[in-house]
């Protein structure tokens, strides 16, 4: 599965377009480019259209939305779908504030989403519309584990069928469902929650690979957050090795995910299909 993935993006490399928040938006450009792919971060309303004109992938991000950003993603965002380009969607923090929740419910409304990829806590918000005390990041309640996976699966699977798309949650454990198909990802390290970025990092790299690889975006999803988790392991045993902090390890996890290939792959990924 790696193979041809991975090759389809060295044939194709993909333009995602990428409308996200002003706290990581330079670690989003990068991580395109070290995944193979070439960014453009633009969401000015009188240019969306012709940006998505010109892409493979839309990435919309709600990080740091507001007004203005969030009518740009509904124009994006309708101008791919009809040409059929794939939408990825992390509703970072929704739940957390009233404009958050109204404006995903706008985003889902009008745009038919290929991936919608957050952590537990913000796919409970979405689906329960409960609150997210959490923010950006998980609730400590919503963490997946060994002893709650597979009351988390049948919950994921459910929230694909409500919203007809591939969902994936990230955390130590990682799932990734159209509904039907599960795929469990257990690559990773918790250091990859001890910074900024991580997350919106593994959406960037979802579009790019969804974008060189359209027909099966399930699969692109899985092979995205396994690169993101395996170059986590990696920035992990070379930060320790230095002793090192998470400054260093920003770094070298950018660099492991210029660097990741075929054989780093087939020998690192721990994807479990059910
Ligand atoms: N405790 C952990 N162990 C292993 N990998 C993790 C852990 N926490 C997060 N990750 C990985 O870090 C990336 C970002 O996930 P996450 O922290 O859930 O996103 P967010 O920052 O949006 O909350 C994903 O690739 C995920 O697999
Ligand atoms: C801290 C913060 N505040 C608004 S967006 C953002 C970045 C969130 O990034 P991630 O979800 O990747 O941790
Ligand atoms: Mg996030």
């Amino acid at each position: 599965m790696f193979k041809s993935l991975l090759e389809n993006v060295k044939l194709n490399p993909p333009l995602v377009h990428n409308i996200t928040n002003y706290v990581t938006v330079n670690d989003c450009a990068n991580i395109v480019l070290a995944s193979g792919g070439a960014p453009l971060m633009a969401d000015d309303i009188n240019e969306v259209e012709d940006i998505v004109s010109i892409s493979n992938a839309l990435n919309i991000n709600i990080g740091t939305l507001n007004k203005r950003t969030v009518e740009s993603m509904v124009k994006a965002g309708k101008k791919a779908n009809e040409l059929g380009i794939p939408v990825i969607l992390d509703p970072v923090g929704v739940g957390a504030s009233k404009l958050r929740n109204e404006a995903i419910n706008i985003l889902i409304d009008e745009i038919d989403f290929s991936v919608i990829k957050g952590n537990m806590s913000e796919i409970k918000a979405l689906y329960t519309k409960t609150k997210n005390t959490g923010g950006v990041d998980v609730q400590e309640e919503d963490v997946i584990d060994n002893q709650n996976i597979e009351e988390a699966i049948e919950f994921v699977k459910k929230v694909a069928k409500r919203f007809s798309c591939v969902i994936a949650v990230t955390g130590a454990i990682d799932i990734v469902t159209d509904g039907e198909k599960v795929r469990l990802i257990r690559n990773g390290h918790e250091m990859m929650s001890r910074i900024t970025g991580t997350g919106c990092m593994t959406g960037s790299v979802i579009a790019t690979y969804c974008g060189s690889n359209k027909n099966d975006v399930l699969s692109a999803t899985v092979m995205a957050i396994t690169v993101m988790g395996l170059a986590g392991e990696k920035a992990y045993e070379k930060t320790v090795a230095k002793g090192e902090g998470t400054g260093s390890f920003r770094t070298y996890l950018m660099d492991s995910v210029s660097l990741m290939d075929y054989e780093t792959l087939k020998e690192g990924a721990k994807v479990e299909i059910r």
